[in-house]
């Protein structure tokens, strides 16, 4: 008896929401993008797997760049590809300027008080400018300069993720970790640390971070945007409160724009590469690890300095060698999915001084 009722409550519950799905999904004038068949209640949240970026971008094979998902009741889109993406943060990016709310945002952040979770609005204007102003302008960087000179630990979560990703590509691809190493024996000798004024010359070590930041994004999702109001892109209907998730991890390995997108190839972004021009600030939107738009990372140009230093100072000091045997090439390159995009299995290296002792004294 009380499994009949179960099956018919089942049954019916089942029934009043396909309806119920049916009828809202009908109010909308325009269709919505293709995307997987929800279950309900919980929607697409099946279909994430362990790693969403992967997962998202296997979807997006199937039902296209501009793609709709469900997870529980919130509507998701997707931009898996340059051009949509271009879509979403340039010509529509005044709509989905807001982030969707968040219980970490909301008890860690002050109630979306800073910057990163503030709603669009006079407030984030407000912090946003500090940001520009008095700490990430170029002037401001140059002022603190001899204050980050060095400071690893200083790095977030993000550079130093980026910096790991590095010295392992460069540990499998060892030709284009001699001639990185060339390069700075070349414009900073072998008597002293790499410095900031140096980074504008060297750049295959630019290449080298550019290629980083296409194969290894450290936010592969970026940060969520929210629709604040209806909306039209590529003859789909985007409703109000829609969460948007960038896919700049799928978008940067598209191959329809990126010869051999698997490949580590530096050489990509030098003059006589296939993207000489393209860069990684939010204008090209084939690479965007930093996002595009108002809302593109603020501390955009600290990031791209430290990783830069970093990597450059930690390859112009040291060699490295695998523990163990294991050979460069055996070196396991999984992703692990967290906050941010890091090595599933993290990176152990035997460094060994490649300057003389008289470098390190400080
Ligand atoms: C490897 C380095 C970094 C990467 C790849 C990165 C990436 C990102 C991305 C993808 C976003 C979202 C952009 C969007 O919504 O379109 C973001 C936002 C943000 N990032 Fe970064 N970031 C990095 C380093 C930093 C650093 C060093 C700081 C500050 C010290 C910083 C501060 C911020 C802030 C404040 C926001 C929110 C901006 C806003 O909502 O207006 N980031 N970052």
């Amino acid at each position: 008896m009380t499994l009949t009722l179960i099956l018919y409550t089942s049954i019916f519950g089942f029934l009043l929401y396909s309806l119920l799905n049916h009828l809202l999904l009908r109010r909308y004038p325009k269709p919505l993008p293709p995307g997987p068949k929800p279950w309900p209640i919980i929607g697409n949240l099946p279909n994430m797997g362990q790693k969403p970026h992967q997962s998202i971008a296997a979807m997006a094979r199937v039902y296209g760049p501009l793609m709709h998902l469900k997870m529980g009741f919130v509507h998701v889109v997707v931009a898996a590809s340059a051009g949509v993406a271009e879509q979403f943060l340039k010509v529509h990016d005044a709509k989905f300027s807001s982030r969707p709310p968040n219980s970490g945002a909301k008890y860690l952040a002050y109630n979306y008080q800073d910057l990163v979770f503030a709603p669009y609005g006079p407030r984030w204007r407000m912090l946003r400018k500090i940001c520009a102003v008095h700490l990430f302008s170029a002037k401001a960087l140059d002022e603190f300069r001899h204050v980050r000179q060095n400071l690893f630990s200083a790095g977030t979560d993000t550079s130093s993720s980026t910096v790991e990703w590095a010295i392992a590509e460069l540990l499998r691809h060892p030709e284009i970790l001699a001639r990185a190493q060339e390069e700075l024996d070349l414009v900073v000798g072998k008597d002293r640390l790499v410095a900031e004024a140096d980074l504008p010359q060297l750049t295959f070590l630019q290449a080298i971070i550019k290629e980083i930041f296409r194969l290894h994004p450290s936010t592969p999702l970026s940060l969520p945007r929210m629709a604040s109001e209806n909306c039209e892109i590529n003859g789909y209907f985007i409703p109000k409160g829609s969460t948007l998730l960038v896919n700049v991890w799928a978008i940067a390995r598209d191959p329809n724009v990126w010869a051999d997108p698997l490949e580590f190839r530096p050489e990509r972004f030098l003059p006589g590469g296939e993207k000489p021009n393209v860069d990684v600030r939010g204008n090209d939107f084939e690479v965007i690890p930093f996002g595009a738009g108002r809302r593109i990372c603020a501390g955009l140009s600290l990031g791209l300095r430290m990783v830069q230093l970093m990597t450059a100072t930690l390859i112009h000091a040291f060699d490295f060698e695998l523990p163990n045997g294991i050979s460069a090439r055996e070196l396991d390159m999984e992703e692990g999915y967290g906050l941010t995009l890091q090595r599933a299995a993290p990176l152990v290296v035997h460094p060994r001084r490649r300057l003389g002792p008289h470098v390190f004294k400080f």
